[in-house]
């Protein structure tokens, strides 16, 4: 019940007084519904069914009263009386139903954006190690169980203070005969615990399920294109199929224990009210009009009674998402970035680097528990306003690297420095604001291209955009398309070349006038006609900005200040291009050599 109660102190902190005032008209509404079975009395004793006079209801004055009026005014007295309930519960109702939306819905925001936020703020480490799949249905899937799960508790008190307030008049009624129902309320309520028991077991096998189906779709559309050309659509098929029938199993089983539960109170509800008239009319002889009273009493707070029954279980069923979301939050909060104070990322200013950003004997392992590092004792400056380059083979460390530089991961030993100043919370954000980033697989989204260079720096003038696509060599090909700027990329730019989506996030990159730019394997997928457009701008910019560029590609690189070479995780030579091609026995002279190779070859052929 822990975290079901957290989030209720949430709903409270979020609705704070409204709340209270909100329970104040469920209770108006339960005591106008109370008054409805009052009126009932007098109409049975007008006509006739009841003998109003006698023993039972002899504290009721009003009701004497109006049986002694002429039936015709008391009729219409008792018919104005509901008239004026009604309405004014509806009225209430009406109100409430209203507020309780206004509240739902913005408990939800409030909800969405706590959990959005933490995420926002968590480190680059917490989200490398959790799958993105979870992530989303976190955000979907189980917020949804959550907000609804902390409406059932809102349904779950009205359901309380109805059941309370009808409790009171039927005990002003009948002491002995509400006393009765009660305990065989309570009796009912402990045996049907089990019901309860078994949906929060539900809740966790749906929480699964509905975990494995993001996760299932999300690699299938990230995947898609090695499903296609691998013909991998039977087995995908195979798997959607298994899941529908997990899928129908859980739901299956829970929908049993709601039936079952229902079963049970609505057996148990006869038989205690079966054994209950029969022993008042052949064991005490109770007379008619009490015995209208039982049924009246019974009937309405049995009903209340299975209404909480189904409320627990819904709750119960909502818990492990509660739970879930709780750890979420936590886990980000664990894994923020920065302190509180530098949230508001709109203030970080620019850093700029008067001499150097610098590794001093920097070491990182992503698993802790194992020995490997990716990197090992790293000693490196990067000097302002100058073009270093990052080499090795694959799986050397060059990413990690540059994660370590930009703050996104932070090294196990050693420290990372701007101007000898260590890098922390302070000035990790001036730097990252102060980096643009193009990365291996660059990130767009689906919009026009305008929107897409926007993102990064909304007030952009028309000829800042150009100027920026001129830059990247791209400002041709957008040209050509037929809507210009305004034209639609699809999905992640799917429908551009992968060389036209690297060329836009450069321009995109350029845009945010960065002082320093670093570029993961940016140039890639260029031709080399565009590669040399790019070298060419890159080279113009040497000087101004302080460029760090990973390439498998040395001709990129060919005008680099320093060249750093890397592998299993170590600085194995740097240095100038020149000087490190010179050393024969060097890794570098060896991936020249491959390069050289691997031109001739594909001009031979
Ligand atoms: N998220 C991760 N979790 C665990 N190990 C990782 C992770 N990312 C990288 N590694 C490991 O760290 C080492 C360095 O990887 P890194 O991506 O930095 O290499 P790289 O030189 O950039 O390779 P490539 O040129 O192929 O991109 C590799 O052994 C890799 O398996």
């Amino acid at each position: 019940m822990e975290q079901l109660f957290y989030f209720i102190k949430q709903l409270h902190g979020y609705a704070g007084k409204i709340l209270y005032v909100n329970l104040l008209a469920m209770m108006l509404i339960s005591f106008l519904d109370g008054m409805g079975i009052f009126l009932l009395l007098p109409l049975l004793g007008i006509s006739g069914i009841m003998d109003i006079n006698t023993g039972w209801s002899s504290h009721l004055g009003i009701i004497k009263w109006l049986n002694e009026l002429p039936k015709s005014v008391s009729l219409i007295i008792i018919v104005g009386a509901y008239i004026v309930l009604i309405t004014g519960q509806s009225l209430i109702q009406r109100n409430l139903n209203l507020r309780d939306i206004k509240i739902h819905t913005g408990f939800i925001n409030y909800v969405r954006l706590e959990t959005y936020n933490a995420l926002l703020q968590a480190n680059w480490d917490f989200f490398i190690k959790k799958r993105k799949s979870d992530l989303i249905n976190s955000l979907t899937g189980e917020l949804g169980q959550v907000t609804t799960g902390s409406y059932v508790f809102m349904q779950f008190l009205t359901s309380i203070i109805f059941t309370l307030i009808q409790v009171g008049i039927a005990l002003w009624l009948s002491v002995k005969l509400t006393i009765f129902v009660l305990c065989c309320g309570l009796v009912v309520s402990f045996f049907s615990r089990t019901f309860i028991k078994k949906a929060n077991k539900i809740g966790n096998q749906s929480l699964e399920i509905g975990r494995s189906y993001i996760g299932g779709i999300t690699d299938h559309f990230n995947g898609i294109k090695d499903i296609k050309s691998n013909m991998l659509e039977e087995s995908r098929r195979n798997w959607m199929v298994d899941w529908c029938h997990q899928f129908a199993r859980e739901r299956f089983a829970a929908a049993k224990i709601s039936a079952n539960s229902q079963l049970y109170f609505k057996v148990s509800s006869s038989v205690i009210i079966a054994v209950f008239i029969y022993a008042s009319v052949m064991l005490f002889h109770t007379q008619g009009q009490q015995l209208m009273l039982i049924i009246l009493v019974f009937f309405r707070l049995w009903p209340r009674f299975q209404g909480i029954q189904t409320n627990l279980e819904q709750i119960a069923t909502a818990i492990p998402a509660f739970k879930s979301l709780k750890a979420l939050q936590n886990e980000c909060r664990a894994s923020r970035e920065v302190k509180e104070e530098n949230r508001d990322f709109n203030y970080v200013k620019q850093i700029h680097i008067e001499n150097y950003l610098e590794c001093r004997d920097v070491s990182f392992r992503y698993n802790r528990n194992e020995e490997v590092r990716s990197l090992q004792d790293i000693n490196l400056r990067i000097h302002s306003n100058q073009m270093t380059a990052v080499v090795g083979r694959s799986g050397a460390g060059k990413s990690t690297l540059i994660d370590i530089l930009m703050g996104l991961l932070q090294p196990e030993k050693g420290q990372v420095l701007v101007d000898g100043v260590p890098l922390t919370g302070t000035n990790l954000l001036s730097l990252r604001k102060s980096i643009s980033y193009v990365p291996q697989d660059p990130f767009l989204f689906n919009g026009n291209i305008r929107e897409n260079l926007l993102m990064i720096a909304p007030d952009a003038t028309e000829e800042q955009l150009w100027d920026a696509l001129e830059f990247a060599a791209s400002a041709d090909f957008v040209r050509k398309l037929p809507q210009g700027l305004d034209t639609l990329i699809g999905d992640r730019g799917i429908r551009l070349s992968g060389g036209e989506r690297q060329r836009l996030v450069l321009a995109r990159a350029i845009l945010r006038k960065p002082s320093i730019l670093i570029l993961d394997e940016a140039t890639s997928s260029l031709d080399t006609e565009n590669e040399t457009k790019i070298q060419e701008a890159l080279d113009r910019l040497q000087g101004k900005l302080t460029i760090i560029v990973i390439a498998h590609r040395l001709s990129t690189i060919r005008n680099a200040n320093q060249v750093i070479v890397m592998d299993q995780g170590r600085i194995v030579q740097s240095g100038g291009f020149n000087k490190l091609a010179e050393e024969k026995n060097g890794l570098f002279a060896k991936f020249l050599g491959n390069q050289l190779t691997d031109l001739q070859t594909t001009t031979a052929t």
